[in-house]
């Protein structure tokens, strides 16, 4: 068993107390007088031969149950075996060993000394060693550890793990210095704080250095380096506690549903003894320097966690998976190196920093614990299971210890080292010497040691003090000036990026609705040509009608030129009397006249037809586009509660998978950071596509509604043609009917001489006709030209209200006013313009209800 000298307290506000009863009781001799040499703590070389011959040896794990917060229990329970070391389920189906099981009541000290203490021992021979708290939320690590150390020595009993180490660390460094003060091993100890968070590493013992520049390497012997960290010499317990206390302040702690001082991060304190011995070799003048160095870490693990059960929102909610899949990747180490396939496997030790760092730990060169904390509540009863799933894998895996020996050979002149050494020696005999004879002086010489000795432990808590208090404030207040630094930075960089990413997303649907402004203005102007094409045809229909009416009405009538006409065909073959040349000059022209107007219509029903089909088409077109933007809409809509659904199983997994941590979870719920970037890439890019999308369509529907408008125009238009076509029809029909009988009639009269009067009268009044027909289409012309004019500006009028969702306006309302009063004013004359007003009006007023 190991031998133990417990140094004074942490907080020493009464070490002196403690100082004097330890000399009390063992007296100055006891400190002064060299000691037994202690065989289990002392680094012999024979040991270290012995250790070098090690075999592999697995992972030790206990567990420990806290105890419960209610007295009651409802549901699945956990049955705990602490003398056989066994904990089995429920239904008592799975049964899990441990090396060591701890029921709820046993202490800190038990726990300590029951797994802890041979660990340390073997850390004073120069092994590494890590001890890893691990467990859910709320289960004990922190405790269990003591990484909240206060400092307070009331509650001794209480203490965790990390000051319990620190103590026999000192205790140990003191006793060997005592012990061997002639020629043995010198020691110096080193203390180290890292936290990682959000997988960042930070040096919480310089908490200004940037977390970027702390990175994760190997050194030359394959070992675990953190380059830009740095370890801070202690030399006493009290230097250690001090580091412990400063650490832990700066560590990331807190509130959730399940612990009102959460860890949010895995803290590792490492405790690095270096001893070295010199060797001298008098024949070579050399000293060779022979340096052991161990680590130890101390590992709180942050606890996996259901964000459910936390109620992690927002930060705490990243910082919980950042945990959960720091504690998922550790699970996946410990799967890969408790397998049973030794060559070729993959462990996956650089996917996350936490991995990266237990390097040696787990499967390398040290020995390591684990402590599984779990919670005797029904309710944490799954989190328990995966716990035990998780440790139980963990016992199964092999590390290589061994001690490492560094060598470093000097030359020295060994002759003057000789004498100062043989000058020394004589100084401690004659101290020694001096003291003894004291002791014969009887009480006051003791009292007198003693103060001496109070004196001594007041100055070295002074001095510890007056060097370390400053040291601690200072580097606190630099922790905090850095942190204050740091959080401004962060500030800042979040505000410039937010709002450089406001100004980009700003810049891009400035771009986006620029684009389809234009694209609106394009489609605008294709519909006001569209428009306009209808009203030139429109007019061009009404102007032909009027035409066609007029021709059909004269040749029905026979009008002023009746009795030039030939009679209504059937009947003229009846008649006695043959048309005259006259007649037939008439009839002539009346013939080609309906040629032209035939064939003016003929064009202009195939270039109705043709607008009707360019409309109807664009239409068409714009009805497809919207389709097919529908479409892509409904696709993306789907493809983004695909991602949504994706993203949040994903997370969904993580957080369950690093709590459960089961033989599945390792292989398949696997999240991987750069999957998650890709996922949310992808999701942003699927919304931005169907927020422009969504535009699109509106723009879309917008000119469908326009273009509906344009569909009743078609239908108007149609019905025209189909008029039209009729009319030509009754043309075609008449003008054969007119031929024939004019051929008829031909070939019963006598043929005219060439010259003759007859002749010359018939061209003179076919002339005549010709002109008077010109006169008269002239002056049609310039009554349509009128109309066409006033349709053209009413059209005009017409697309501008129904831009403006067809309100009744002003102008319109003055439209309105100035037909009312031309119809008034002309009421019996100029019957044509009041018609034409009475034509805007209805095209300029809204429909009557039920009129489409
Ligand atoms: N064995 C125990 N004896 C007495 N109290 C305990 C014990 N274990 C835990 N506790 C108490 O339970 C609470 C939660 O424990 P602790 O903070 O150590 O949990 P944790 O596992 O570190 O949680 P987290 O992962 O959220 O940091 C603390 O108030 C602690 O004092």
């Amino acid at each position: 068993m190991v031998q133990k000298f417990h140094m004074p307290s942490p907080s020493s506000s009464n070490s002196r107390q403690i100082a004097s009863m330890i000399l009390e009781d063992s007296v100055l001799d006891d400190i002064m007088a060299p000691l037994p040499n202690p065989t289990s703590m002392a680094a012999s070389p024979a040991n270290l031969a012995s250790d070098k011959k090690r075999e592999d040896e697995t992972v030790q794990v206990c567990v420990r149950t806290r105890p419960s917060d209610s007295d009651t229990f409802s549901g699945p329970r956990l049955t705990i075996d602490p003398f056989q070391s066994v904990i089995q389920n429920s239904d008592s189906s799975q049964t899990y060993r441990f090396d060591q099981v701890f029921n709820e009541d046993v202490g800190q000290e038990a726990v300590y000394e029951s797994c802890v203490s041979s660990l340390v021992e073997n850390f004073f021979l120069g092994y590494n060693a890590t001890i890893l708290a691990y467990g859910q939320t709320g289960s004990g690590k922190t405790f269990t550890m003591g990484t909240e150390f206060d400092g307070e020595e009331g509650e001794r009993a209480s203490l965790g793990v990390i000051p319990r180490v620190i103590n026999e660390v000192f205790d140990f460094v003191s006793l060997n210095k005592t012990m061997n003060s002639e020629n043995d091993w010198a020691y110096k100890v080193k203390c180290g704080f890292l936290e990682i968070y959000n997988e960042e590493i930070r040096d919480l013992l310089h908490p200004e250095t940037d977390p970027k520049k702390i990175q994760i390497r190997e050194n030359e012997m394959g070992g675990i380096i953190v380059q830009n960290s740095k370890d801070v010499e202690a030399s006493s317990t009290n230097d250690a506690f001090a580091l412990l206390r400063l650490g832990c302040g700066f560590r990331t702690t807190g509130q959730t549903r399940m612990n009102s001082k959460s860890s949010r991060s895995h803290a590792i304190f490492t405790i690095v003894l270096e001893k070295s011995k010199m060797k001298e070799d008098v024949l070579s003048n050399t000293v060779a320097k022979n340096v052991v160095c161990s680590k130890f870490h101390l590992v709180d693990l942050a606890g996996s966690e259901r964000v459910k059960r936390t109620g992690a929102v927002g930060g705490r909610m990243k910082e919980s998976v950042n945990i959960n899949q720091g504690l998922m990747s550790l699970g996946k180490v410990i799967r890969g190196l408790s397998g049973k396939q030794k060559r070729g496997r993959h462990i996956p030790y650089r996917e996350r920093k936490l991995t990266r760092f237990l390097q040696d730990s787990l499967g390398g060169n040290s020995r390591t614990l684990m402590i599984a904390c779990i919670s005797p509540s029904s309710d944490d009863y799954q989190e328990s299971m995966n716990t035990l799933q998780y440790a139980s894998q963990a016992r199964n895996i092999r590390n290589k210890p061994v001690i490492i020996h560094n060598k470093v050979i000097e030359s020295v002149d060994l002759g003057s080292q000789k004498e100062v050494e043989r000058a020394l020696r004589e100084e401690v005999r004659a101290l020694k010497e001096q003291l003894r004879s004291g002791g014969r002086n009887g009480k006051a010489a003791d009292l007198m040691t003693k103060q001496l000795v109070n004196l001594q432990y007041a100055s070295a808590e002074a001095k510890y003090l007056l060097t370390n208090l400053p040291k601690e404030h200072e580097i606190k207040s630099e922790g905090l000036r850095g942190a204050i630094a740091s959080i401004a930075d962060l500030l800042v960089d979040e505000n410039t990026s937010a709002e450089d990413q406001s100004v980009a997303m700003l810049k891009r649907k400035d771009g986006h609705i620029n684009v389809l402004r234009e694209k609106v203005a394009n489609l605008e102007r294709d519909l006001q040509r569209d428009e306009e094409i209808f009203a030139a045809k429109s007019k061009e229909i009404r102007t032909l009608q009027k035409h066609l009416h007029k021709a059909v009405k004269k040749i029905k009538e026979g009008g002023g030129a009746a009795a030039a006409m030939p009679p209504t065909p059937p009947a003229s073959r009846n008649v006695s009397t043959p048309p005259s040349s006259k007649q037939l000059s008439e009839f002539h022209l009346k013939q080609r006249q309906f040629d032209r107007e035939i064939q003016e219509l003929t064009i202009n029903i195939s270039v109705k037809k043709d607008v009707i089909k360019t409309i109807t088409k664009s239409k068409e077109d714009a009805q497809m586009l919207m389709q097919r933007h529908e479409e892509r809409k409904r696709e993306l809509g789907v493809r983004i509660e695909q991602l949504l659904e994706k993203q949040s199983k994903n997370l969904e997994n993580s957080v369950l998978s690093s709590s459960a941590l089961s033989d599945d979870s390792f292989n398949n719920n696997g999240l991987e950071g750069d999957d998650d970037d890709e996922l949310e890439r992808s999701l942003e890019m699927a919304e931005n596509e169907l927020r422009s999308l969504s535009h699109q369509i509106k723009d879309q529907q917008r000119i469908v509604q326009l273009q509906k408008a344009s569909a009743r125009r078609i239908a108007e238009l149609e019905d025209e043609i189909k008029r039209m076509e009729e009319l030509k029809e009754k043309c075609e029909k008449d003008a054969e009917e007119w031929e024939r009988a004019f051929e008829e009639e031909r070939r019963d009269e006598p043929q005219p001489q060439s010259g003759s009067p007859g002749m010359e009268k018939g061209e003179e009044e076919r002339k005549r006709g010709w002109e008077g027909g010109v006169e008269e289409d002239k002056e049609n012309r310039g009554e349509v030209g009128e109309e066409m004019k006033a349709i053209k500006e009413l059209k005009r009028l017409l697309i501008i209200e129904k831009r403006k969702n067809g309100e009744l306006t002003e102008s319109n309302l003055r439209l309105i006013k100035e037909a009312t009063d031309a119809k008034q004013g002309r009421r019996g004359g100029g019957g044509g313009k009041v018609r034409l007003r009475r034509t805007q009006l209805k095209e300029v007023l809204p429909p009557p209800p039920g009129v489409m």
